[in-house]
């Protein structure tokens, strides 16, 4: 039986700014429960970073804020692992030691073997043990990312952050990683809250897709369940209609009733105004 672990309640967050305070988020709440996999989607700027960045601690919120398991969130803590876009392991450091050295703080203490045995082991989740003497330079970027990934997931994590984890990889890469990541989240039942802008990805492995309304002052629009059956196979879904209501849906909320008008930029608003001067002369004449 799942419960409730992870709650977001009235969230909002001012950032300073030489214009004053500019209000980012404005009343987010939500609710997830253990072992969920959530979504984060949104056009670019409306506020996921600050989201994750509010649960990993690493940014305290303005108004409201975060209980994990009964204790409020106000600094970063190894129960709450970061995976970013891009890998940020350390380039000196072996894929091994770069997975050590994030475990080393919670297995002090513990014999070496037993350390090898856990890195190892993570790095087995990811696929990656054959690559442990290799340095990040000596690797893909998806190889970086699996790593990554392992070094959160060695944390033993009860939540697992991942912005936009698979943004930087070319297609076939992101799909794979994809798929490991529904394997390990299926084997561990982690919590994931997971930031992408690509919504077949948030459909294939999400139990619930959190959409953003438009910034400033963003907050929840909707909140999609997604009731696939796991495992999930990403062909067999092509197909499947419920897979594509869902797409559809999510589709919906982003460009209708979230549709983003750009900003016109300078140079357009300069060349308008010529255009339009030039008109009225024309007009005059
Ligand atoms: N430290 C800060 N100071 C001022 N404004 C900030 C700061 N951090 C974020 N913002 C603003 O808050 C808003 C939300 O930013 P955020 O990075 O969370 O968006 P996002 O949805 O993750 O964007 P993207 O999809 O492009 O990564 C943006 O308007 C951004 O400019």
């Amino acid at each position: 039986m799942m419960s409730k672990h992870l709650e977001l309640t009235q969230v909002g967050i001012d950032f300073p700014t030489p214009k004053g305070a500019f209000t980012a988020l404005q009343e987010v709440n939500l609710r997830i429960n253990k072992g969920e996999f959530i979504s984060l989607i949104g056009h670019s700027g409306c506020g996921k970073s600050t989201v994750l960045n509010i649960v990993a601690g690493l940014l305290n919120a303005t108004r409201g804020g975060v209980i994990l398991d009964g204790a409020e969130v106000t600094q970063p803590g190894p129960e709450r692992a970061v995976v970013f876009q891009n890998h940020s392991l350390l380039p000196w450091l072996s894929v091994y030691k770069n997975v050590e050295l994030a475990v080393k703080q919670t297995l002090r203490g513990k014999p070496k073997k037993q350390i090898r045995e856990w890195v190892m082991h993570n790095l087995e989740l990811v696929h990656m043990t054959h690559a442990s003497d290799k340095l990040p330079a000596e690797i893909s970027g998806g190889m970086k990312q699996r790593v990554g990934i392992a070094r959160a997931l060695a944390m033993e994590p009860k939540v697992l952050l991942m912005d936009e984890p698979f943004g930087a990889l070319d297609a076939l890469t992101r799909a794979h990683l994809q798929d490991s990541v529904m394997e390990i989240h299926a084997q561990l039942g982690n919590t994931v809250i997971m930031i992408t802008h690509d919504v077949d990805e948030a459909v294939l492995l999400s139990d619930r897709i959190v959409m953003m309304t438009n910034g400033p002052a963003a907050t929840v629009g909707e909140v999609l369940p997604i009731e696939l059956a796991r495992p999930r196979d990403r062909l067999a879904l092509a197909d499947n209609p419920t897979y594509n209501h869902y797409r559809h849906q999510v589709l919906t909320f982003l460009y209708e009733k979230q549709k983003k008008i750009e900003p016109v930029n300078a140079k357009q608003t300069a060349a308008n105004k010529a255009c339009s001067a030039k008109g009225k002369k024309i007009d005059a004449a």
